[in-house]
């Protein structure tokens, strides 16, 4: 079936926003992409790369950069809204300023709120004006931006409470290189997509300290456990944690030497400091604010998260990475299977309240 072509815009210049202009383009939309740094834009519309983001890597023609967020809006009805979770309500709120015509805000971060403990749909619905917003949609999964900039097989999920809008972003994405799946799960999409930065920075600890893949396998199974016990309680699907973004994201950012939050986590069990590790990154680690959220979401919902507790303790409590996992071995013994069946009560639950 033939595509119907749009005007897209991409808000954000990075990696993730580089790359899904990349796919955009691929397919041959119209995309425009905004950054808020005048010299980049220049490079993407004269030299055709963003060499900070996406190095040696050619963007195609069809992708024009923008840095005036007024002009990158003129006659658009979707955005991809690809920045950092702490700089949307500020980006949010320059577009609400400018805005008069609703919005489909497709959202691609990874991440939760620290304090107000919101979910990137429920900020976008904060801060948008329902009059400036058509739909929101979020778009997670397994997807390195450097592996998608050079077309390697990718699946994603794209979620949203109204399923035509997600399967308009689905058709808008999907191509032989790029695999779009529709969810109906907002929560657990968003919920997958943020939590599995936690367990990234323990998994990298965890390679950093000198442990091996029977410590990561460990790390990655029983974080799962936790962000589903977690997810249910805030009302996801259990499913949605068996699939694209949940152990599917975990996977791929616990072991992927692309993933920045396995890659901090790396150097912090090699020994070095938070602040030092962050500031030669240059690019975000998300997972940094979301262990505080996280923290803060399993007191509020009286869920027991173990490896976030330990994680928080490591990176604000000045807790040695070694002493962490030895405190992580050292949990009272326990059932596996009682948390499984736990879950499945929750949800159980859940669903006798809707009824
Ligand atoms: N990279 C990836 O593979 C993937 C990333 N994601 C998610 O996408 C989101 C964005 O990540 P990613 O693109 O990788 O991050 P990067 O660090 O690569 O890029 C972030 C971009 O946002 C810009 N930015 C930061 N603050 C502001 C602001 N206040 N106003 C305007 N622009 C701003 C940065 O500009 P500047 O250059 O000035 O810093 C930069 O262009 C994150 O939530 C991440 O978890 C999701 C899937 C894959
Ligand atoms: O979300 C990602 C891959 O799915 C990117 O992970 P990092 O932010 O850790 O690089």
């Amino acid at each position: 079936m033939k595509k119907k072509i749009e005007k897209v815009a991409v808000i954000g210049a990075g990696s993730w926003g580089t790359a899904l202009a990349m796919v955009l383009a691929d397919n041959g939309h119209e995309v425009r992409i905004w950054g808020h740094k005048e010299e980049q834009i220049t490079e993407i519309n004269t030299l055709h790369t963003n060499e900070k983001y996406l190095p040696s890597v050619p963007l195609p023609h069809n992708i024009t950069g923008f840095s005036s967020l007024d002009e990158v809006l003129s006659e658009i009805e979707t955005i991809i809204l690809a920045v950092p979770t702490k700089a949307i309500r500020e980006v949010l709120n320059k577009i609400a300023n400018i805005r008069s015509e609703p919005l489909i805000i497709v959202h691609v971060s990874k991440g939760i709120e620290p304090d107000s403990l919101l979910r990137i749909s429920e900020m976008i619905e904060q801060e948008m004006p329902a009059d400036l917003l058509k739909d929101i949609v979020v778009l997670s999964g397994p997807s390195h931006a450097e592996e998608v900039s050079l077309r390697h097989p990718t699946t994603v999920s794209v979620s949203a409470s109204n399923m035509e809008t997600a399967e308009k972003v689905q058709d808008m994405f999907i191509n032989q290189n790029f695999r779009v799946y529709t969810n109906p799960d907002i929560v657990g999409v968003e919920i997958g997509g943020a939590l599995k930065n936690i367990i990234a920075l323990a998994a990298g600890i965890s390679d950093g300290l000198g442990y091996g893949d029977n410590a990561k396998a460990a790390l990655v199974t029983r974080g799962l456990a936790e962000i589903t016990r977690l997810g249910v309680k805030m009302g996801a699907s259990p499913l949605t944690f068996s699939g694209l973004a949940g152990i599917g994201d975990l996977i791929v950012t616990c072991t992927s030497k692309h993933s920045r939050n396995w890659r901090a986590g790396n150097l912090i069990g090699q020994g070095h400091n938070l602040d030092e590790v962050l500031k030669n990154m240059g690019m975000v680690v998300e997972g940094v604010r979301t262990t505080k959220a996280a923290h803060q979401l399993a007191v509020k919902y009286d869920v027991k998260m173990p490896i976030t507790s330990v994680l928080y303790d490591i990176l604000f409590n000045g807790v040695n990475a070694k002493d962490g996992v030895d405190m992580l071995m050292a949990r009272s013994k326990t059932n596996e299977m009682e948390d499984i069946a736990n879950v499945f009560d929750d949800q159980n639950s859940i669903v006798h309240d809707k009824k």
